[in-house]
């Protein structure tokens, strides 16, 4: 079968840009290795369940467990039931265009336009593409150290958990550490996470201990420097200071980063080249050393995030039948958010980076406890913070620490792109009460 584009991986990027193909009259298949995994990591694994859970973590205190039923298990109960319901949308979405042939199966590449499905009962498939999009996403980085345990998880397991754990111990203080323990810790279960290093030790250190303050204030312990040399059985063993130390914990989170997908791919074989970290090795525009052949999302290294990946989808869309101008050395100005239950979120530089490009700047800060919105939705933890220029006030960066953090740093991002300065913030009429307003008291003070 000979199709223009093919897909290997049920992507962000890769079933965006099938929909949008195939809606062009181009023939496409896109194969995935699973059906649990229709509509990729974000919808099964990742963002969506996530978020879903951090959210009905924050509500766990207002519910009465007695009378509604364990709330943890109802919540995964209804975790459940929303990423089914994606994964059949975003099937739909593909299967109901004549033009896209969904393929389920392992894809791996035989020669530069061919293809070959090992399908679940054995069986192969070839297909033949003049473009083929790798979209193979990443997974859970092993741990440097010996883990013999039935209790240890990688994320997406520890989404199925069934009943919450008394004590959960989380390797790892990145996203997904910080994320799940911010979860688990509002469902009620003891969380300590255990980290190699100071904790987010390449944030501006007042950003981290607000971060820090916020999480011990939900009860959550953070060990930092730990070195740790195995986990056992109901035991994670580690030295800290010098000393050897030991924590028992009835359920063991490892999230310590992620790696790109490559394995049975046969990029040897295509002339696709991988780098010292395991990522496809891409130019501007997606494209590897064997022009036809792309790699998009998490698969091409750098940020894995879902919006990044979709941004990939644009540029390889534009290359293929548009003008070629979008490229990933013209990216908007994009923000990022943890999402802990008082979420950080981020967007360009930290006054840490800022200083070491020898930048003049000035900082700008407001406290949460100083906007009427924060009292208003009776969520005033956290701060603000804005780098600017300090001669023409332009904004290099904004942290905050904040609620609805995640959506208020869209606003600083749209107007970074648009080159607006402090004055603009500082004179910008906003809805009362609300939290984009404290951006006036933010902006202000330049
Ligand atoms: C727990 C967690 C929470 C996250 N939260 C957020 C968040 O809040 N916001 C955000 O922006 N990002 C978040 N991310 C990151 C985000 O989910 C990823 O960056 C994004 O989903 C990556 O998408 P992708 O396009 O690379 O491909 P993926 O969505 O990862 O899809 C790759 C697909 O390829 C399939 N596949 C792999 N190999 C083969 C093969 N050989 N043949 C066929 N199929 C194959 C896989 O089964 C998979 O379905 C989170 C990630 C995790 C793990
Ligand atoms: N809200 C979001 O957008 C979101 C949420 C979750 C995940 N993600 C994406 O997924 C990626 C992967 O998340 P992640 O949290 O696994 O990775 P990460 O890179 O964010 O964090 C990994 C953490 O593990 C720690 N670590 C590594 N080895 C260790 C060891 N031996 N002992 C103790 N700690 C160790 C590192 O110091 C680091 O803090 C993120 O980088 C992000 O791009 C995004």
């Amino acid at each position: 079968m000979k199709y223009d584009i093919i897909v290997i991986g049920f992507g962000k990027a890769g079933k965006t840009l099938a929909a949008k193909a195939g809606a062009l009259g181009k023939k496409v298949a896109l194969i995935e290795r699973s059906p649990q995994m229709y509509g990729g990591t974000c919808i099964n694994i990742g963002c969506i369940p996530t978020k879903r859970l951090v959210t009905a973590a924050k509500e766990a205190q207002f519910v009465n467990n007695n009378v509604e039923g364990d709330y943890y298990t109802l919540s995964i109960q209804t975790k459940d039931k929303l990423i089914t319901a994606l994964r059949a949308k975003n099937l739909g979405m593909l299967k109901d265009n004549p033009n896209i042939d969904v393929i389920d199966g392992v894809g791996y590449f035989l020669d530069k336009n061919s293809v070959e499905i090992l399908t679940a009962d054995g069986s192969k498939c070839l297909i033949d593409g003049d473009t083929i999009v790798i979209n193979t996403g990443s997974k859970e980085a092993d741990a440097p150290f010996e883990v013999k345990s039935d209790i240890a998880y990688t994320s997406s397991e520890i989404l199925n958990l069934k009943t919450l754990p008394k004590h959960l111990v989380i390797v790892g203080n990145g996203f997904i550490g910080l994320e799940f323990a911010s979860m688990f810790a509002g469902f009620g279960s003891k969380v300590t996470i255990v980290g190699r290093g100071k904790f987010m030790k390449n944030e501006d250190d007042d950003v981290a201990n607000s971060v820090k303050e916020a999480l011990v204030a939900q009860g959550i312990e953070i060990l930092e420097d730990c070195n740790i040399s195995s986990l056992m059985g109901r035991g994670l063993n580690f030295s800290q200071g010098g000393m050897s130390k030991s924590i028992i914990a009835d359920a063991f989170l490892l999230a310590m980063g992620r790696k790109a997908v490559t394995e049975g791919l046969n990029l040897d074989k295509v002339g696709v080249k991988i780098d010292e970290k395991g990522n496809i090795v891409v130019n501007e525009f997606l494209q590897t050393d064997t022009p036809n052949i792309y790699a998009v999302g998490d698969v091409r290294g750098g940020e894995l995030f879902t919006y990044t990946s979709l941004d990939d989808f644009r540029i390889v869309f534009d290359k293929i039948f548009g003008k070629g101008e979008r490229s990933t050395k013209n990216r908007a100005i994009h923000a990022n958010t943890l999402f802990t239950q008082t979420p950080l979120a981020k967007v360009g530089l930290s006054q840490k980076e800022a200083t070491a490009l020898g930048k003049d700047i000035k900082i700008l800060k407001l406290s949460m406890s100083a906007v009427p919105g924060a009292k208003v939705v009776n969520h005033d933890i956290g701060m603000l913070k804005a780098i600017v220029d300090n001669k023409s006030g332009e904004i290099l960066g904004a942290a905050f620490h904040c609620i609805y953090a995640h959506e208020i740093i869209n606003e600083v991002a749209i107007a970074m792109n648009f080159k607006a300065n402090a004055g603009f913030f500082k004179n910008q009429i906003f809805t009362h009460p609300s939290i984009s307003e404290a951006l006036n008291d933010l902006f202000g003070q330049f």
